[in-house]
């Protein structure tokens, strides 16, 4: 249970899906600014302990270091000896795993979750019907309904977390941040990737459904 029992070879394919997934989404441009977090769960997992690999703070994600990733622990901590300071988001890592015991996380800005974000801010969630991308949240229902929950985005990290904790939904594996970008996640990389995709698909189109409908586009 220890992070000690966590093998080299665990700790290594952690480390190389994190820094796969991280090229395929800087070559999206997901990663604007040095914006974005990702991370991936390593070893055994109960709700009060677990340990992950995630992205150092303020980093260029657009390029490959020795020094992107470390360990954490469940409370947000290093897990071993580093000078690298874990995300500033770590604590929203902390906790979607300690609700969901997921696999990984992945974070990312872009224009559309932004955008739509914000659109909905009023409403608390971001509505979407019958768009086929939902049977991605292993959803398959006819004209399936979801509601992608939006928290507000506070400066002071730690204030994100019990709204998080309040507007989680099992069933859908995201949750928005107003006007700064979505947290996905899965029970390992391969889901929390397509998890991520079949979101920002979802953002793109009601977008441009709103727009189309609005008369303005
Ligand atoms: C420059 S974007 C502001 C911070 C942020 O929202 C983010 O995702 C990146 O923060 P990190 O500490 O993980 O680099
Ligand atoms: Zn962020």
């Amino acid at each position: 249970m220890s992070f000690q029992s966590v093998t080299t070879e665990q700790k290594q394919a952690a480390l190389q899906e994190l820094r796969s997934v991280k090229e395929l989404f800087a070559g999206r441009g997901w990663f604007p600014g040095t914006s974005g977090n990702l991370s991936v769960r390593v070893g055994d997992y109960r709700p009060d302990e677990f340990h992950f690999a995630i992205t150092a703070s303020g980093k260029d994600k657009t390029v490959h270091t020795p020094e992107d990733y470390l360990f954490v622990d469940q409370t947000g901590k290093p897990a071993e000896a580093t000078s690298l300071k874990p995300s500033a988001e770590t604590l929203i890592h902390c906790e979607i795993y300690r609700l969901t015991g997921a696999g990984a996380i992945f974070h990312v800005h872009t224009v559309f979750n932004n955008v739509i974000s914000e659109y909905f801010w009023d409403r608390g969630s971001v509505p979407a019907v019958g768009v086929e991308l939902i049977k991605g949240f292993n959803i398959w229902d006819e004209e399936a309904e979801i509601q992608i929950p939006i928290v507000s985005n506070y400066a002071h990290i730690p204030s994100i977390v019990p709204e998080i904790t309040e507007r989680f939904d099992s069933r859908i594996p995201g949750i928005l941040l107003r006007k700064h970008g979505i947290y996905a996640w899965g029970a390992n990389a391969f889901e929390a990737k397509r998890h991520l995709e079949a979101f920002e698909f979802i953002f793109e189109y009601v977008y441009r459904l709103e727009l189309l409908k609005s008369g303005k586009a």
